[in-house]
């Protein structure tokens, strides 16, 4: 009786409230509609503008409507009564915690599962990349993709287990939480400290807080797997170049000698600090002269190749072009106009023949790519080609053979007209004809320029003007 009487649960008017100077009537009314506007905001969003409004946007009203009803419930609640309030107000922060550390654990399972489908998504890279490699090793029955993904399958299971539980768990937390509300309401009651109408409003009041409560926990699984994505790339936007990509001087075309002196160098791998690849390692590429390093394998010669490039610094010691560190030179300028590069194995992308020349110098004329592929032997293989220049190469080069790869590689180093040419093991893989043939563009390529050669065969080092036998990580001879 008492219950009905109660001014909330009379009805009437058109905001439901008939006595508009009760408190409690109008903090149910004003939350009531509050709830309403954000839950009408976030529908008109999602029918209307959900193609306009980022999904973050739209959790966030969600979010916000559940923060708000439960603020606006929990004042009611303390309205109704601050005894039953304070009790619940004891029994939630344990329950904040335990979801804390369990919301924790969750975290660390995300962040498993999304790298091990990145590890995943590698291999399965690598094995479609090289495929050739794979079937010449009957490889193809190894299922190394299925295993990574059974894994990954694993640990995302493991996460959704994970969260089912945590989300069963807070909703039998919040229904015990109602159970607990009606047995220490009822005892209320039996003491005439409450009216059977207190404990009802108390009960609708704290199912509203339930039901935000709930949808809070739904999209705190969600903001467990979004975080744990957006970490992992937000990682690698953060992560700073040890060598800036550009900014330092730049020394004019015409004044560029092309001297290089590598005095004194030592150098550790930043991956393997503990194993020092050049030991004093002092070197001087005359201007327009080659000079051949030659040595055992893994001596450290295509290190000194990379540190030329400025792909690492060197531990200490300095590398001079022209008498200037080349630390203080813009290594854009530096790998873009002043060093061409060929290594062993040259990679190609997967687009035209002619793009591919061009990738050397972006702003080259078709008739600049036709004399770069002339000069290293490459224009008549590709004119024989139906497409020509437009021949397709596919992925990485796929389609051509190793010679005509290398070649094109050299055509790409020659179309920017580099001072200095760096050719590591360049002819190495290639059987005796497509050596000639590669070794006669090279040799027409390396006139007039400053040439750092690292080879294996006699052939690639008999036209150089100083031989240089390197051993641990130090020339031993000089001929
Ligand atoms: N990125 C890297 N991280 C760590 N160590 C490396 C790296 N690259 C090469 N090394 C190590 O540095 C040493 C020198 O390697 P480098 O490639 O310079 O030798 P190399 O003389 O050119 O050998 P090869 O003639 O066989 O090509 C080797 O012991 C190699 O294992």
């Amino acid at each position: 009786d008492e219950w009905l009487h109660y001014p909330a649960f009379k009805g009437g008017g058109e905001s439901g409230c008939r006595h508009e100077k009760d408190p409690f009537c109008m903090l149910i009314e004003v939350q009531k509609q509050w709830a309403t506007l954000v839950f009408n905001i976030q529908s008109a969003a999602y029918e209307d503008f959900s193609c306009l409004i980022p999904n973050p946007v739209l959790a966030c009203l969600q979010g916000l409507r559940s923060i708000t009803q439960t603020v606006g419930c929990f004042v009611s609640l303390y309205v109704i009564s601050p005894k039953l309030t304070g009790l619940t107000v004891v029994v939630l922060p344990c329950l904040v915690g335990a979801g804390a550390l369990i919301g924790s654990v969750l975290r660390r399972l995300s962040r498993l599962a999304q790298e091990q489908v990145a590890k995943a998504t590698g291999v399965a890279d690598e094995a479609l990349g090289n495929v050739r490699t794979v079937k010449a090793f009957a490889m193809e029955e190894r299922e190394l993709y299925a295993l990574e993904v059974d894994k990954s399958c694993e640990m995302n299971e493991n996460l959704g287990a994970g969260i089912a539980v945590f989300q069963g768990l807070s909703n039998i937390a919040l229904n015990c939480i109602v159970l607990g509300t009606i047995f220490a309401g009822g005892t209320l009651i039996s003491n005439n400290e409450m009216s059977p109408g207190d404990l009802m409003s108390f009960l609708v009041a704290s199912q509203t807080v339930q039901r935000s409560l709930a949808s809070i926990s739904i999209l705190f699984g969600q903001m467990v797997r979004g975080i744990s994505s957006g970490a992992r790339v937000f990682e690698y936007l953060s992560l700073e170049p040890t060598i800036p990509l550009s900014g330092g001087g730049r020394i004019p075309y015409h004044s560029l000698i092309g001297r290089v002196d590598f005095m004194d160098i030592s150098f550790s791998y930043p991956t393997r600090p503990g194993q020092q690849v050049l030991k004093r390692f002092n070197l001087t590429l005359p201007p327009c002269k080659t000079v051949a390093i030659v040595g055992e394998s893994g001596g450290g010669k295509s290190t000194v190749a990379a540190l030329l490039e400025r792909f690492y610094d060197p531990t200490s010691g300095v590398i001079m072009l022209d008498g200037l560190d080349i630390r203080t030179l813009d290594p854009s300028w530096l790998r873009a106009q002043v060093i061409g590069f060929i290594n062993q194995e040259p990679v190609l992308f997967g687009s035209s023949i002619m793009e591919n020349i061009r990738f050397g110098k972006p702003e080259a004329t078709d008739a600049e790519v036709i004399n770069a592929a002339e000069q290293a032997n490459a224009h008549r293989f590709i004119t024989s080609f139906p497409d020509g220049y437009n021949t397709m190469v596919g992925e990485r080069g796929v389609t051509l053979s190793g010679g005509q790869k290398q070649r094109i590689a050299i055509a790409r180093a020659l179309i920017k007209n580099p001072n200095i040419l760096v050719l590591d093991e360049a002819t190495s893989a290639l059987d005796a004809e497509s050596e000639r043939v590669v070794q006669e563009a090279l040799d027409r390529a390396t006139r007039g320029r400053t040439v750092l050669i690292i080879a294996h065969r006699l052939s690639t080092i008999q036209g150089a003007d100083l031989i240089c036998v390197m051993s641990n990580g130090r020339i031993v001879e000089v001929s």
